[in-house]
């Protein structure tokens, strides 16, 4: 079982998540992520709040049942699916709130080559997941700096949430999350997340883009 509760981004008034997983074997196969500020509305319609600006949003998912969310007042769960976007110039896409986490000019090669137009949407913790299970975007890209490890406890419940609402989570090699080697992720350099058309598109634009960035020898 791994359990992630809150980080600074809950100080700061932002995105949060309080996070559940159930590993078996390694295997993620139950994930609950409870999100308290994200609106009930998709961040698409980031102009159109919801009546009352409602925000508290519980995903949960269990291995081969798909991904439901349900407001945290206890009204009725709905299933969600990841976005059905092919075409990635009309995809948006999550990064990291904090530059310190994730290489926002990484990001802006890999969604440049991809040819998406909108800017980043930049919210912090597996928040981001639960949107993207919903489709409120397509793509997630989290590239870390150099020497940072990823730890299961920030992505286990985020993974099964967005893989049972039909998207792919994998490295930036297109392997997917090894969660039965311990605390830790040994990911290659980065993770990212769409649905099942983008992938392969996404993972060329990710190549490409490192290739470029990789100090010439
Ligand atoms: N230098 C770092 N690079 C990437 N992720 C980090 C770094 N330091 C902390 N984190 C982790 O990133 C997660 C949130 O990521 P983000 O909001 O950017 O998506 C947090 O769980 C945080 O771990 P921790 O909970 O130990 O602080
Ligand atoms: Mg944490």
């Amino acid at each position: 079982m791994v359990f992630d509760v809150l980080h600074c981004s809950f100080l700061r008034g932002d995105q949060y998540a309080i996070a559940l997983a159930l590993l078996d074997g390694g295997k993620v196969v139950l994930g609950v992520l409870a999100c308290p500020n994200l609106p009930l509305t998709s961040l698409k319609d980031a102009g159109q709040h919801s009546p009352n600006n409602e925000v508290g949003c519980l995903f949960f998912a269990e291995v081969g049942g798909g991904t439901y969310m349900q407001p945290l007042d206890g009204s009725s769960a709905v299933k969600v699916q990841v976005s059905a976007v092919e075409n990635p110039e009309e995809a948006s896409f999550f990064e990291s709130y904090e530059a310190a986490h994730s290489m926002h000019d990484l990001s802006s090669l890999i969604a440049q080559k991809l040819g998406v137009k909108a800017p980043p949407i930049r919210i912090d913790s597996q928040a981001k997941y639960g949107a993207l299970s919903r489709g409120d975007g397509a793509i997630y890209l989290r590239f870390p700096h150099k020497g940072y490890r990823e730890k299961i406890w920030d992505h286990a419940a985020g993974c099964i949430v967005v893989t049972e609402a039909g998207g792919v989570v994998t490295d930036a090699a297109g392997q997917p999350l090894d969660f039965s080697k311990g605390k830790h992720l040994d990911v290659d350099t980065g993770i990212i997340v769409t649905n099942q058309k983008l992938m392969p598109l996404l993972l060329n634009a990710v190549k490409e883009s490192l290739k470029e960035k990789a100090p010439s020898s």
